[in-house]
């Protein structure tokens, strides 16, 4: 046992790929671990063979991970609860959980997705359903592939109880898993929905044969414009400077292990949005949060140009190729907006152009 101060007793929901590289994580470090999915071949699969077929098939799962399909099995006595369920389907699964959990459990989102009704975060629908006082997230640069391979990894519990951030990082911490903690709850849990965004529009950019130059402004504008949202939203700029930040936004945009970022290649390679989440075959949240996100920006009136660029070419039939121009036809503002406000840039121009000396600052070709 590695961290882990006492045997606990873990429970995870979900039984995809992310889910059981928790679970893995969880017994590697002592712990009892129970997963609930609701496919029984699954179940029989995991417990027989130590194997996810479906989602992780080349990866050994710790034998001291029991799957089954029965909920009050898997929650009862467990201390810690570990949601990992897409989040169109994330509620009703705590719905169906409910008669089995308690105020003393710690209730954990893992789920990089924002619901639609409310555009309400995992975490808020874990509080809506439950009103418990333990409830935290994790996110983070967390491809679930990678920590089933044991590659040195590290996340982030954020939560405002201290408990539940102390808790998880004895529980997950271990030598191949580090486990940092915030209390910028929505913060942590937006820069994990917000990235995936910028994923698909950067597996576009690599199949549209981008250079490198073009991919990093694609990611540092990105992170402005995330920030600039969640700041509008209430969280902390500051998280968008740690994993569940920057951290979570270079790994997605930058690997063809994410689903997100596969996406966005398959569209910039011609397929349509169905083709290419059809030939992914899993859930990319993204796809659906920049449509929710656009929509909130708006009425918030928060400037997301890359987002709504992405937005266009996803729903709206715009070429892929168009979304090179969103980067470059945007307003030349600030840099860091916390540094230099953007209202002070605009102001400066609106001087300029008012005295007369004002330049196009067009170049052609
Ligand atoms: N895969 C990763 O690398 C990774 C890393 C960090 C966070 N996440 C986040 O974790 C969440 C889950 O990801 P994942 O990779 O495990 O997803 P996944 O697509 O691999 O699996 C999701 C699981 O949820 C189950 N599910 C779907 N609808 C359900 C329903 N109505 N009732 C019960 N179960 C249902 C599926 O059967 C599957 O077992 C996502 O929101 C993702 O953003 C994923
Ligand atoms: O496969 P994705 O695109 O859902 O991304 C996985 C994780 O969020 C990476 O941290």
């Amino acid at each position: 046992m590695a961290m882990a101060e006492q045997q606990s007793n873990v429970a995870v929901l979900g039984g995809g790929s992310f889910g059981t590289a928790l679970a893995s994580i969880a017994a590697d470090n002592g712990a009892n671990v129970r997963q609930w999915l609701r496919d029984e071949a699954l179940v029989a699969q995991i417990n027989r063979e130590h194997r996810n077929g479906r989602y992780l098939p080349d990866y050994a799962i710790n034998p001291a991970v029991t799957a089954s399909t029965d909920l009050k099995s898997v929650l009862t006595g467990a201390e810690l609860v570990l949601i990992a369920i897409p989040s169109k389907a994330f509620r009703s699964v705590v719905q169906a959980a409910k008669p089995w959990l308690s105020p003393e459990q710690i209730l954990v989102s893992t789920t990089k997705g924002i619901e639609q009704d409310g555009f309400l975060l995992m975490s808020q629908v874990l509080e809506q359903e439950t009103g418990f006082p333990h409830i935290g997230v994790i996110a983070g640069p967390n491809l679930a592939s990678e920590i089933a391979d044991k590659q040195l990894t590290a996340t982030v519990i954020a939560s405002a109880d201290a408990l539940t951030r102390t808790r998880v990082q004895q529980v997950l911490g271990c030598r191949y898993f580090r486990v940092y903690a915030s209390n910028d709850r929505h913060g942590v849990e937006l820069g994990g929905a917000l990235k995936n965004i910028y994923a698909i529009a950067a597996g576009m950019a690599a199949a549209l044969g981008m250079g490198e130059n073009t991919r990093s402004m694609l990611m540092t504008r990105a992170l402005a414009e995330m920030s600039r949202f969640a700041v509008a939203q209430g969280a902390n700029p500051m998280t968008f400077l740690g994993l569940a930040g920057v951290g979570d936004l270079i790994v997605t945009c930058s690997s063809n292990l994410s689903r997100n970022y596969r996406v966005g290649h398959a569209l910039g390679t011609g397929l349509s949005l169905e083709e290419a989440v059809a030939a992914l075959g899993q859930v990319a949240e993204g796809v659906n949060t920049v449509k929710l996100v656009c929509a909130k920006a708006r009425e918030m009136g928060v400037y997301m140009p890359l987002a709504e660029g992405l937005n266009r070419v996803l729903f709206d039939g715009v070429p892929a190729q168009e979304m090179a121009s969103t980067l470059m036809m945007g307003e030349q503002s600030s840099d860091v907006e916390f540094i230099l406000p953007r209202e002070a840039v605009q102001q400066a121009h609106r001087e300029q152009a008012h005295q007369g000396q004002h330049n196009s600052g067009g170049c052609d070709e």
